[in-house]
C-alpha cells in the first residue's frame, strides 16, 4: 500500500480552500505506487488525484507541473495540474510537497496487446512534438556521467561476468553515443505501469519526474523494452513492431535513428540494470521501496547482444 503520509479529512478540507473545487467530498488511498503517497480526492466538482512527494522538494515540483500542463494543452494524454486560487501548481501538504491533478480513467496492464501498443507508441511520438515547444529544459539525471559513477559503486558487488559485461556495455556506448540525433524532452521511464489504457486507448501517461531532454530513440528503446518485453526477457518482435508502427504514424523515424535503436536499447538496458542494482545494494535508509529484479535487464542486454 502506497500511502506513507496519512491525510485526515480535516487536513484535506484546509488544503482544499487554497483551491476553487467546491466543497470536500471524500478522500481515498491509492494502492499502486512505489515513491509517493496518492489519493482519489471527491469534491462536488469531481474527482482527482492527490499525491504527496515523499522524496522530492517542492522546488523539483514546478518543472514536471509546468511540464504535464503544456503535453495535456496539447492534446497528449497525461493527468493536468490543477491551478491553486494563487495559481501556484504545486502546494505543501502535511509539511511535504503535494499536488492534485485531474483523475484519468483506465488502468495499467502488464501485457499489453498490440493494438495497445501501437497506441502508446502514437502517443509518445506525439509527446516527444508537443515537447518541442516547451520552453524549460532538464539535464538527464540518470545518463552517461551518472551510470559512470553509479558503475564505480558497484563494481565490487558483481560477479565476474556481471562487472564485465557491465563495463563492456558502458564502453560500447560510451563509443557509439550519437550526439545529432533528434532530441527534446522525453519521458524517461514510459513502462507499462505508467501508461493508463481505456480498452485499446491510452488514456494517459503518468509519472513524468524523469522527464528530461534526451534523444528521442532512447526514449523509445526505454519504452519497447519495457512493453515488447516478455517473461523470458527476450522482446516480442510483434508487439516492438507495432509500437514502432504507431510511433511511425504521427512522427517518421530517420535512416539514422532507426540504425541507431539497437544501441539506445543496450543503453536504456544499462540505465535500468543500474539503478535497480543501486536500489539492491544500497537502499535508502527510511526509504520504502520495492526492489525489482535487477537481472531482467541483465538479460535482456544478454538477448540484445545476441
Ligand atoms: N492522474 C491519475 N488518474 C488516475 N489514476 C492515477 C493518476 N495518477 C496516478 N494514478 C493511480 O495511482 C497509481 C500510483 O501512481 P504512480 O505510479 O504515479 O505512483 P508513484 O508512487 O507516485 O510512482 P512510482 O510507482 O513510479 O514510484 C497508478 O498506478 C494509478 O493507478
Ligand atoms: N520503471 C523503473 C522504476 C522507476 O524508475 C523500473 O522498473 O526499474
Amino acid at each position: 500500500m502506497s500511502v506513507y503520509t496519512s491525510v485526515s479529512d480535516d487536513e484535506m478540507r484546509t488544503f482544499l480552500r487554497d483551491y476553487h473545487l467546491g466543497r470536500f467530498i471524500g478522500l481515498q488511498g491509492i494502492a499502486q505506487g512505489v515513491t509517493n503517497s496518492n489519493y482519489f480526492v471527491t469534491t462536488t466538482q469531481g474527482r482527482y488525484v492527490l499525491t504527496v512527494f515523499e522524496a522530492m522538494t517542492q522546488a523539483e515540483l514546478p518543472f514536471f507541473l509546468d511540464l504535464t500542463q503544456h503535453l495535456s494543452a496539447h492534446d497528449v494524454a497525461c493527468p493536468a495540474p490543477i491551478a491553486r486560487i494563487d495559481g501556484r501548481l504545486d502546494s505543501m501538504l502535511a509539511s511535504k510537497p503535494a499536488c492534485l491533478v485531474t483523475c484519468l480513467s483506465g488502468k495499467d496492464t502488464s501485457s499489453p496487446s498490440e493494438q495497445q501498443c501501437f497506441h502508446t507508441g502514437a502517443m509518445l511520438a506525439k509527446m516527444h512534438l508537443a515537447g518541442t515547444e516547451f520552453p524549460q529544459t532538464m539535464p538527464n539525471p540518470r545518463y552517461i556521467s551518472w551510470w559512470h559513477e553509479a558503475s564505480n559503486r558497484l563494481l565490487p558487488f558483481l560477479n565476474e561476468e556481471d562487472k564485465h559485461l557491465l563495463l563492456e556495455e558502458i564502453d560500447f556506448f560510451d563509443t557509439h553515443n550519437r550526439a545529432d540525433l533528434p532530441e527534446g524532452i522525453i519521458h524517461a521511464d514510459l513502462f507499462r505501469d505508467n501508461v493508463l489504457l481505456d480498452g485499446e486507448q491510452v488514456a494517459g501517461f503518468i509519472d513524468f519526474y524523469y522527464a528530461c531532454n534526451g534523444n528521442f530513440m532512447y526514449d523509445l528503446a526505454i519504452a519497447v523494452n519495457d512493453w515488447a518485453r516478455r517473461a523470458d526477457n527476450h522482446l516480442d518482435q510483434n508487439l516492438q513492431q507495432a509500437f514502432f508502427r504507431g510511433y511511425e504514424s504521427i512522427r517518421t523515424l530517420t535512416t539514422d535513428e532507426k540504425d541507431y535503436f539497437p544501441i539506445a536499447q543496450r543503453a536504456a538496458c544499462i540505465r535500468f540494470w543500474v539503478s535497480r542494482l543501486l536500489d539492491y545494494h544500497f537502499p535508502q535508509v527510511g526509504e520504502i521501496t520495492f526492489i525489482k529484479d535487477p537481472n531482467v535487464f541483465r538479460d535482456l542486454l544478454l538477448s540484445l547482444r545476441q
